[in-house]
Formats: structure tokens, C-alpha cells, sequence
């Protein structure tokens, strides 16, 4: 999806053009493409965050068409945090005018969660921890 992130400050913004891999209904993104897009770099945030964790709620709004071959900018950032519970945001954007809006529920988890998936995890998971 020529997915490109980086951090600014507590915040994680992006730029992402779809292309007709992505295609739902004719010239605009399949809503699915775009709410991967929306979850998955969450995950960024979360390394930003320090917290491994895991999406237990998606919910995503969709404001305007997504267009194919067109930059848009997503943005993610931590609303709130309760004990293990992560209140999320992302935006997808298109020249400011709001594309779609996520928010999401993440559950603060230990590595070993993602251990369950039988995967050789990298070293340095094991230096990271839940922060609780
Ligand atoms: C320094 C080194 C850094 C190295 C790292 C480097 C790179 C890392 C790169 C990327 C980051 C990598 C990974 C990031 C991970 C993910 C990113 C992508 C996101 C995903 O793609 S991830 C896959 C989809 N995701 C799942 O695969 C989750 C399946 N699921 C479960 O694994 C469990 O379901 C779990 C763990 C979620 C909860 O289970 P649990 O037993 O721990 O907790 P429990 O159920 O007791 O709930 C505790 C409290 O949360 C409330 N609660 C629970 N669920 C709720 C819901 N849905 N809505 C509203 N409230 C909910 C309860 O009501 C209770 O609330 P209360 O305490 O108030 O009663």
C-alpha cells in the first residue's frame, strides 16, 4: 500500500496511496483495505506507546469515497489509557477533508500473547514490556 509512517512526538502520521489491488466498489477503496490500514499501523503507536497490545474493538466511520492512486494522510494517536485499556484514534485524510475515522480498543498484553502464534519472536520482545 506504500505505507510510510513516522512519529511526531506521542503522535504517528503517515501517507498511504491505494491502488487497484485495493478496489471495492468501482475507483474507490474497499472499506476492508482501509480499516487494515487503520489497525495495523495503530501498532506503530503502540511501539511509540511501549505497550504491546492488541485490538479487542475496531470502529471506523466512513466520511467520504476513498479514491484510488490518491495521498492520503493518516494520523493515529492515544486518546486515553485505563489500566490495560488503550482508547485509540486514527484519521485518514485527503487534503484535510476527512476520509475515514477509527476508533479502537487495544488490550495492553504481555509478549508471551504473541508467542501463542508459534512465531520466533525478535530479541529485543523480550525487553518489551506491557508498561501497566
Ligand atoms: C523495545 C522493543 C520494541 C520491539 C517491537 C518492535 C516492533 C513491533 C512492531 C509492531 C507492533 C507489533 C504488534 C502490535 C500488535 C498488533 C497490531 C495490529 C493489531 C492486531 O491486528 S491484533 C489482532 C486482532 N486482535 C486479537 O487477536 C485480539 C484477540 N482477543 C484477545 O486476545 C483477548 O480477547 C484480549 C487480549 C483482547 C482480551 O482478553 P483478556 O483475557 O486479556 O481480557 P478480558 O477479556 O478479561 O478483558 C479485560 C477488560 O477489557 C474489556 N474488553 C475486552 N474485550 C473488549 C471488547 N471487545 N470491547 C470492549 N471491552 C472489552 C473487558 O470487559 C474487561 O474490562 P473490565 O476490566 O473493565 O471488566
Amino acid at each position: 500500500m506504500g505505507l510510510r509512517l513516522h512519529v511526531d512526538g506521542d503522535c504517528v502520521r503517515g501517507n498511504v496511496t491505494f491502488d487497484d489491488r485495493h478496489e471495492g466498489a468501482p475507483g474507490i477503496v474497499h472499506g476492508g483495505a482501509i480499516a487494515t490500514v487503520l489497525d495495523d499501523t495503530l501498532g506503530l503507536l503502540l511501539v511509540v506507546l511501549g505497550t504491546p497490545a492488541v485490538t479487542a474493538n475496531l470502529s471506523v466511520d466512513y466520511r467520504a469515497p476513498a479514491l484510488l492512486q490518491t495521498e492520503m494522510i493518516v494520523e493515529r494517536w492515544l486518546e486515553q489509557r485505563v489500566d490495560r485499556k488503550l482508547h485509540l484514534r486514527a484519521d485518514l485524510s485527503i487534503d484535510g477533508q476527512p476520509v475515514a475515522q477509527a476508533r479502537a480498543l487495544f488490550l495492553a498484553v504481555e509478549v508471551a500473547h504473541f508467542e501463542k502464534g508459534g512465531r520466533t519472536l525478535l530479541p529485543n520482545w523480550a525487553d518489551w514490556g506491557p508498561s501497566l
